[in-house]
């Protein structure tokens, strides 16, 4: 009995170390990764208060109590409330017992960077995202050019169609729900907008219809969970996936017990799994009776990309195998799911607060769509400027992917850094020798608030990015005039939330034309304005108040920002 017993402890021992140093590996990376907490006293001054903290009273003690964790070279100056170095300006080397981790938001170094990706590699963290094969997402060197080949005709102009046409249905059915509720009072605006994304991807991504309220809790046959309940239990929980997964089996075997919330995990594996290989059996079958060319989505292109590889003889190069299909379509979910929801849902909740750019961006709206019932992709989309304004303003402030991190091939490498008061008409720059063992941290979000590129970095203003053709000594007549003058503001760098380089975000236009046809859709119909629970009409400056604090509120948890009490969020949604 004895021998028994210590035979399950060293059992129980050699399945539990393992996953202890992959939560102390993802707890160390995490802690590095987030832009509050230790680390963001190297990060400039957030103006919604993400990163906020950094100025406040915590920044001494927390540093003296972390005696291991040395900050190189502590020389710092306050500008406008931001933190810089003196002498690096936005750079700072971190110096801990896991890595070193240099920590940059300058617009050259963090084009440099992303410029160079053979040299700034993705870091092994990223491996945990392999759940379902390997992917365009972690994997690096020719592996990754051989991903991204087969991957990059997924994101079409044909797929973009279908994304409007499906954002659209979405919307429409999502502000009907709005609209039916007492008051137009909402405050699941938060969820709405993550279940509009999700039911998108699964559209866009398997060709998979389902209805904003009812269609999503179809069971197919053969099935225990439905294919939306499947994506969203994974997504919902994608940090404790990313742990389970490798231990599957261990997982398994132990499953009594488990608790209700691993047990969900270990079903939605198994039925993804299930999902995506019926998926791909039927679009073989397709395919083979010379009917897939009908289909536009993520998972047909990939198969017929990848197979006519196969059939053309192409050399292994341009080939994925099943497993790195799976992958594939499991990584676009994961990165196109919460980036757009919580972009669309932080940019409903600005508009509420902000009337004036409301009514500004409705103005395009209702020029744009006024003769047609519902606006087809190719002539709307690319006339809804001040759509993509506030998108772009919404993801300076509140992008989804705040800091991307980057491991280095050799030690030493040359980094060119600009000096604290560089512009881009005055090169002063330094070279930085990247030491050994160093994670670089492109700190996405502070470059997006930096004051010297941005005036008033603090505030939301989605006209910052359009700028007007008219020659100042005509100015234009009418609305539709001033509409067709108008154009996006282009940066050449300093503006990065899809990134930049060569890895830029595959699915940037998809979930700008995603954005685009969802806020259309709401706008055109509906007013929204702040509001709180239990609503009255002197409710208009508090609820202001309310949802400020509650965007302020927002941490980097998980794959995204995203607000700290979605719930608390209440909006009033009223026909227009
Ligand atoms: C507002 C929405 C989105 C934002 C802000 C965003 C942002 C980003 C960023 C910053 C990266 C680079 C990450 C890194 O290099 O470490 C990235 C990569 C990626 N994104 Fe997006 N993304 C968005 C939507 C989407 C959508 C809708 C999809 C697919 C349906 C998608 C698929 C991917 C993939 C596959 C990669 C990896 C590309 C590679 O490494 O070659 N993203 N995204």
């Amino acid at each position: 009995m004895a021998s028994f017993t210590s035979l399950l402890t060293v059992t129980f021992l050699l399945g539990i170390i393992p996953i202890l140093r992959r939560i102390r590996r993802i707890y160390i990376n995490y802690q590095l990764a987030k832009p509050t907490g230790l680390h963001i006293i190297i990060v400039p001054l957030d103006p919604y208060g993400i990163v906020w903290q950094a100025g406040s009273r915590l920044f001494t003690p927390i540093l003296q109590h972390f005696d291991w964790c040395r900050i190189l070279d502590l020389s710092w100056t306050w500008e406008d409330g931001s933190i810089r170095h003196e002498k690096y300006g936005d750079n700072f080397i971190v110096v801990s017992p896991a890595m070193n981790v240099l920590y940059t938001s300058d617009k050259f170094a963090i084009e440099e960077v992303l410029a160079k990706r053979k040299i700034f590699v993705k870091p092994k963290l990223y491996e945990t995202l392999d759940m379902f094969g390997k992917n365009v997402d972690t994997v690096n060197g020719e592996e990754w050019s051989r991903h991204r080949k087969i991957t990059a005709p997924c994101f079409n102009e044909r797929v973009s169609g279908f994304v409007w046409n499906e954002s659209i249905r979405q919307s429409q059915a999502m502000l009907a729900q709005w609209l039916s509720q007492p008051g137009g009072r909402i405050s699941k605006m938060v969820d709405d907008t993550r279940i509009v994304a999700l039911h998108v991807l699964t559209a866009a991504g398997f060709g998979v219809q389902h209805d904003f309220v009812s269609g999503a809790r179809v069971t197919a046959p053969g099935h225990k969970l439905s294919h939306r309940d499947t994506l969203m239990i994974l997504l919902n929980n994608i940090i404790t996936t990313m742990i389970v997964t490798p231990h599957e089996s261990f997982f398994d075997k132990t499953a009594m017990l488990l608790g209700p919330r691993l047990k969900g995990i270990l079903l939605a594996l198994k039925e993804f799994r299930q999902y995506t290989n019926e998926a791909m059996a039927s679009e073989r079958k397709l395919l083979s009776e010379e009917r897939g060319s009908l289909k536009h989505n993520l998972m047909s292109t990939l198969i017929r990309t990848s197979d006519q590889a196969k059939t053309d003889g192409v050399q292994s190069a341009a080939k994925l195998s099943d497993d790195e299909i799976r992958g594939n379509i499991f990584i676009f979910n994961v990165a196109g799911h919460d980036t757009v929801a919580n972009t669309l849902a932080y940019a409903f909740a600005l508009l509420a607060i902000h009337p004036e750019v409301q009514t500004w961006v409705v103005e395009e709206i209702d020029q744009v769509t006024r003769d047609a019932n519902t606006p087809e992709y190719e002539r709307a989309y690319p006339h809804l400027k001040r759509v993509m304004a506030v998108m772009y303003e919404t993801l300076r402030m509140f992008g989804p992917v705040p800091q991307i991190p980057r491991g280095i091939t050799t030690p030493n490498i040359p980094l060119t850094i600009s000096c604290p008061d560089s512009t881009a008409s005055s090169s002063s720059t330094t070279v930085l020798l990247i030491p050994p063992n160093t994670q670089v941290n492109l700190n996405i979000h502070a470059m997006h608030t930096s004051p010297s590129a941005y005036p008033s970095p603090k505030v939301w203003n989605p006209k910052r990015w359009i700028t007007s053709t008219a020659p100042a000594t005509q100015p234009a007549s009418s609305l539709s005039s001033i509409l067709q003058n108008e154009k996006l503001v282009h940066m050449e760098r300093g503006f990065a939330p899809w990134a930049s380089g060569p890895r830029v975000c595959p699915g940037m236009k998809f979930a700008q034309v995603e954005f685009s046809a969802a806020l259309a859709t709401v706008l055109r119909r509906a007013w929204i304005a702040p509001s709180i629970k239990g609503g009255g009409d002197a409710e208009e400056t508090a609820a202001r108040k309310e949802v400020e604090a509650l965007l302020r509120d927002s941490h980097h948890i998980g794959a995204t920002i995203s607000m700290k009490r979605p719930e608390d969020l209440w909006l009033k949604v009223t026909r227009r």
